[in-house]
């Protein structure tokens, strides 16, 4: 088991090393800054560039694992990054997952009854393996939010996952873990050292998996309980922790 961190006292992570570390990147709140709406992120040509001139140098090792569906990640990054899993870990470029389940389309036709009754008032942001309620733009209804989004999952066999103000309903078959653990199987990520790097609570399943195979991971954003042993305050540090990385 893993002891959990006080990260008001976790430091900086070490330099980048582009021919001993795999990277593996969070995007919302670790990448690039909330909006109101995700459609609404947009990467800077600036991240975009450096990011695809990072995966050169590390030969190809950095990977995107995002809570966005792949397509979602490669509008916000225009493609900037070839090795991507999304949906917390459900979905990957490489396997070809299938992009739609009964249970979350039932699922979905559920939410749209409660919005048009008016009980439940969120953004929803149907990902095919997943759905996201949104309350963003009303965070009075985050209680609200929670009680349709157990309401739902529990009618049609789904998990719930709590994020920066949303509510994922999930199958609850694979998380960011098991996205690093394959990714590090096999070339250009095996035999290198894995560092992880996200906000969420979602990046914790990253964070020990990464751990398990002797990596480290870096905490992005207010001091939290986590399991990683560093902490960069926000998306401008982990810009720069990156493009110092590209210099080394
Ligand atoms: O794992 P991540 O890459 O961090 O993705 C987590 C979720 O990110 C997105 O939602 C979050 O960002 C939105 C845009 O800034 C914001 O409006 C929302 O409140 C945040 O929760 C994305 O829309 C979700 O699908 C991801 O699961």
């Amino acid at each position: 088991m893993l002891q959990q961190a006080d990260s008001k006292l976790l430091a900086p992570p070490p330099p980048i090393g582009v021919r001993r570390h795999a990277l593996f990147l969070d995007l919302d709140g670790t990448l690039v800054d909330f909006a109101a709406h995700p459609e609404q992120v947009i990467a800077s040509e600036e991240l975009r560039l450096l990011l695809a001139n990072l995966s050169r140098e590390m030969n190809g090792a950095i990977a995107l694992i995002t809570g966005r569906t792949i397509a979602s990640a490669d509008a916000v990054l225009n493609g900037a990054l070839i090795h991507v899993a999304g949906i917390h870990g459900a979905e990957r470029r490489v396997l070809g997952a299938p992009s739609v389940n009964a249970s979350i389309s039932a699922a979905l036709e559920h939410a749209r009854a409660l919005i048009a009754n008016g009980a439940l008032q969120v953004d929803v942001e149907d990902k095919g393996l997943a759905l996201a309620f949104h309350y963003r733009r009303k965070p009075e209804f985050a209680d609200a939010t929670r009680r349709a989004a157990a309401e739902i999952a529990h009618r049609h066999g789904l998990s719930v996952l709590e994020g920066k103000m949303v509510v994922e309903l999930t199958l609850g078959q694979q998380t960011k873990a098991d996205a690093v653990r394959d990714f590090m199987a096999a070339p250009p990520f095996a035999d290198r050292e894995p560092i992880a790097v996200g906000d969420d609570i979602t990046d914790e399943d990253a964070f020990g998996a990464v751990a398990a195979l002797g990596g480290q991971s870096v905490l992005v954003g207010a001091p939290r309980e986590t399991i990683a042993r560093f902490r960069l305050a926000d998306t401008q540090s982990v810009f720069d922790w990156l493009k110092s990385g590209l210099a080394s």
